[in-house]
């Protein structure tokens, strides 16, 4: 066990893929990172920066070359995907991956309430069980907690998203990671997806990363910002700092302005 005060910490991390080949790739160059329990830290950078892979050494996706992953006290690095659970929720970019399309509303987040358990097909929906799935859903705006048994598959794509987002939150997990959670969500839901996020992650306090490519969410979101570039944190700001960025300011920080990864609105 690694005595550390930081809810998630990340620790000179290292990753190439394929490496001596000629596509070799160096996704991640030394990263250190350390969040403190309830920062809602976003993540930004250049296509092939490194920002997925980060977030897959947190979720266990990717394996790390070297360096460490800890939550809490416990060092997860070697920890395969499904002990994870236990730790690390995470929503996909794509609204399909995150819940279960044959299932109803309900019975997904039945499915939700056992993450890191054994899970068995066995869902006791309880009077009580259906108020807090209701009480979850509900600061949502989206009505769902009126059609707790409607089929998943009857839902629209950004109101899955929206599930699938309570669904990682339900059991407080000691970390979340979103990927471009909303990039795939026409403009409309995605705002309404992303005031869920903030709710949501804000009001549990839950220790988040956030990849997004939209920079005006990276300046409504989170406490905490890093940017990444070729496999590298080149910019922290956190606090006040962070409360003042304008996407103009980051735009001419970084001389970004000809990345158009980076100025989608
Ligand atoms: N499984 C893999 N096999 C080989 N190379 C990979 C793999 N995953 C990522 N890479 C490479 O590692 C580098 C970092 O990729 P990564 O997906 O982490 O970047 P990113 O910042 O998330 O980019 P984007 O914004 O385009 O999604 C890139 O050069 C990418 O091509």
């Amino acid at each position: 066990m690694v005595q550390t005060q930081s809810a998630l910490a990340v620790s000179d991390v290292w990753k190439t893929f394929n490496p001596n080949t000629p596509t070799e790739r160096h996704a991640l160059c030394g990263i250190d990172l350390t969040l403190a329990e309830g920062d809602f830290t976003v993540v930004i950078g250049s296509n092939g920066a490194g920002k997925s892979t980060l977030l897959n050494v947190v979720a266990g996706e990717v394996s790390p070359d070297t360096g460490r992953v800890i939550i809490g006290d416990d060092d997860i690095t070697l920890a395969p995907v499904h002990r994870r659970a236990r730790y690390v929720a995470r929503v996909f970019q794509d609204p399909s991956q995150g819940t279960a399309a044959g299932l109803t509303v309900e019975e997904n987040l039945s499915v939700a309430l056992k993450r890191g358990q054994y899970r068995t097909l066995t869902y006791s929906l309880t009077g009580a069980r259906r108020k807090r799935f209701a009480e979850a859903l509900e600061p949502l705006g989206l009505g769902l907690e009126d059609r707790l048994q409607t089929q998943v598959e009857m839902l629209s794509g950004g109101q899955r998203q929206a599930l699938s987002l309570i669904m990682a939150c339900l059991q407080h997990p000691k970390a979340l990671v979103l990927d471009e959670h909303c990039a795939a969500l026409d403009p409309r839901t995605a705002e309404a997806v992303m005031a869920a996020t903030i709710h949501a992650v804000e009001n549990s306090r839950i220790t988040t990363l956030m990849i997004t490519h939209n920079m005006q969410h990276a300046i409504d979101c989170g406490n905490r910002l890093i940017m990444m570039h070729e496999g590298k944190i080149v910019f922290e700001a956190s606090g006040e700092e962070k409360a003042k960025l304008t996407v103009e300011a980051l735009v001419e920080r970084f001389h970004l302005s000809d990345d158009k990864a980076l100025l989608v609105q």
